[in-house]
């Protein structure tokens, strides 16, 4: 395909030209800052981490049962994000929804527009690995990926998307203080998620030591690279691709309650 570069470059520069404009005009007519298409919050709504669970209602969850105090800060399309606080310090949570697009909004929105420094991904995973058991822990060391939004960055290179040590270290240490079954290791952020081949779809990743997918954690990483802010996916094993074991939607929006505690706990450690 012949893509006309320059052109491309010119149509980004006008877009960014408008968004400054709308901001302006908005602020100039005397109303709160208008801050992006899929945000309303205002500047300082959000906590300097924020954890990124993919479902809003596992957000909503998250802010009801676990904050004190919650505020919604967002609900624009449902994608509902909140500030509170966890044992008294601020923190925020905010739903990224479904894939690596989605989330990739949100994100990059988080950290350039409301100056979000560390992000703490709250998820579920499917297993690759048979000693990963339904409702285990993933610590996401590494994410592999077919992601275009990763893989047509870096040219001829394969990026490797990595979490931030610190936040893995204070991650492995609380959840081997508490007691949980948890995995460090590499997992795959797929765009798919009905893989027509099944298992056999995964290909040599097993293999690799990939133990687990789910669809977000490898944009994740590249964001947080590219913006020089800190990130860490932990994940809760919902369903087993080899032995088809499984916990209900009911189950995924509720019952991951170990998981939140130890992200939260981390977010107000680092
Ligand atoms: O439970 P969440 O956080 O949404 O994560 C997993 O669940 C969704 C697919 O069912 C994808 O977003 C995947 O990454
Ligand atoms: O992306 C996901 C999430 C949960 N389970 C899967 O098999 N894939």
């Amino acid at each position: 395909m012949n893509v006309n570069l320059g052109k491309v470059k010119a149509a980004r520069r006008t877009l960014a030209l408008q968004r400054a404009q709308w901001q302006c005009l908005a602020q100039s007519n005397n109303q709160e800052p208008i801050m992006t298409p899929h945000n309303h919050a205002k500047p300082g709504d959000y906590a300097e981490t924020v954890l990124l669970p993919g479902d809003p209602l596992r957000a909503k969850w998250i802010a009801e049962t676990f904050f004190e105090v919650p505020k919604l800060v967002n609900s624009v399309r449902n994608c509902l994000g909140y500030t509170g606080t966890w044992k008294g310090k601020p923190v925020s949570v905010q739903a990224s929804g479904m894939g690596q697009p989605s989330l990739a909004i949100y994100v990059h929105e988080l950290i350039n527009n409301y100056g979000v420094k560390s992000l703490i991904r709250v998820g579920t995973c499917g297993g690759l690995n048979s000693n990963v058991k339904v409702r285990d822990i993933i610590l996401a060391q590494g994410a592999s990926t077919d992601s275009s939004i990763v893989k047509g960055r870096f040219g001829a290179f394969n990026f490797a998307p990595i979490a931030d040590f610190g936040l893995l270290r204070i991650a492995a240490e609380k959840a081997d203080a508490a007691g949980l079954r948890f995995h460090a290791g590499n997992i795959l952020s797929s765009d798919i998620f009905y893989h027509a081949d099944g298992l056999a779809g995964y290909d040599k990743l097993p293999d690799h030591g990939v133990i687990g997918v789910e669809m977000e954690a490898a944009t994740l990483y590249t964001l947080a690279a590219r913006f020089n802010v800190k990130a860490l996916t932990i994940c809760t094993m919902t369903d087993c691709l080899i032995t088809h074991e499984e916990i209900d939607a009911e189950q995924r929006q509720t019952s991951l309650s170990d998981m939140v505690t130890l992200a939260l706990d981390v977010a107000i450690a680092d």
